[in-house]
């Protein structure tokens, strides 16, 4: 079972001019099992600051986060915007890298890797290395690293932003698919109102810095989903206004 529960968390960074930059402004939500949460809000409101403290990496200034529960410590694994493969390593080997430092047995290990890199059309690139690769190739093998470990929960940061279109809205249905049949918890990041409605089960709309939440919001649109469904462009629409109107409040 695993919930995230972010509670009055605030974070502020000291800048070099000795001033205060406050970022997060007592953000509070709660997911349910197996959400699928868009994180959605406008550049250089914090997205990537509260999925970091979610993973951890970094702490809140103030407040608290939990993830599940004591008596079952939690996987997270985390796609970041750009691949960060070992360019030592074949795409193989990164996998079986990620494998081993979770502990994941070895007998699983050709399976694990060969259905992962099948599912974001790399399977004929497992021996090549990450300098022989695009960087949008380099993000698939990434997806893919952080799928094969099947953790309970992946924190995901824009990670389509460096794939080109088509690949990214096949990626978009196969997460999609992965997360229905595998029921991870998932938490997406993203800039782009179209494609957080198109995945999530669950929308967060952060406000301008010093963010907080201004829509917490279930999606109800049936699946699979289209991205040209007027019903789906609507809701995105109004996220996206609804930024919109609290920017003009605030100017
Ligand atoms: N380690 C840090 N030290 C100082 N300031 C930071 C640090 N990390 C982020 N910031 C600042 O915090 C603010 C929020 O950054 P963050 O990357 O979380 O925003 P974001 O919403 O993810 O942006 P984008 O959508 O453009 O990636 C920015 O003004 C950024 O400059």
């Amino acid at each position: 079972m695993t919930r995230i529960k972010i509670d009055g968390v605030d974070k502020a960074y000291r800048q070099m001019n000795g001033t205060n930059l406050r970022v997060l402004n007592n953000v509070d939500f709660e997911t349910e099992e197996n959400d699928f949460l868009c994180i959605l809000g406008p550049s250089g409101c914090g997205k990537s600051t509260l999925l970091n403290i979610i993973a951890q990496l970094e702490e809140p200034s103030s407040g608290s986060v939990s993830i599940g529960s004591e008596a079952s410590p939690t996987d997270v694994c985390f796609v970041f915007q750009e691949p960060r493969l070992l360019d030592w390593r074949t795409v193989r080997e990164n996998i079986e890298f990620a494998l081993d430092g979770k502990d994941i047995p070895k007998d699983e290990w050709d399976e694990r890797i060969e259905t992962y890199l099948e599912l974001v059309g790399l399977d004929d690139f497992a021996n090549e290395y990450p300098r022989s690769l695009s960087g949008g190739m380099q993000q698939r093998v990434s997806i893919a690293r952080a799928m094969a470990v099947e953790p309970d929960v992946i924190l995901m940061d824009e990670p389509f932003s460096s794939v080109d279109e088509i690949t990214a809205r096949n990626l978009r249905s196969d997460l999609v698919d992965i997360w229905k049949e595998q029921k991870r918890t998932i938490v997406f990041v993203t800039h782009d109102a179209i494609e957080a409605t198109f995945l999530a089960n669950r929308v967060l709309v952060m406000s301008h810095r010093p963010s907080n939440v201004l829509v917490h919001e279930k999606i109800d649109i049936d699946r699979p989903r289209s991205v040209d469904d007027p019903e789906l462009v609507e809701l995105a629409e109004e996220f996206v206004g609804q930024l919109e109107t609290r920017a003009g409040a605030t100017s």
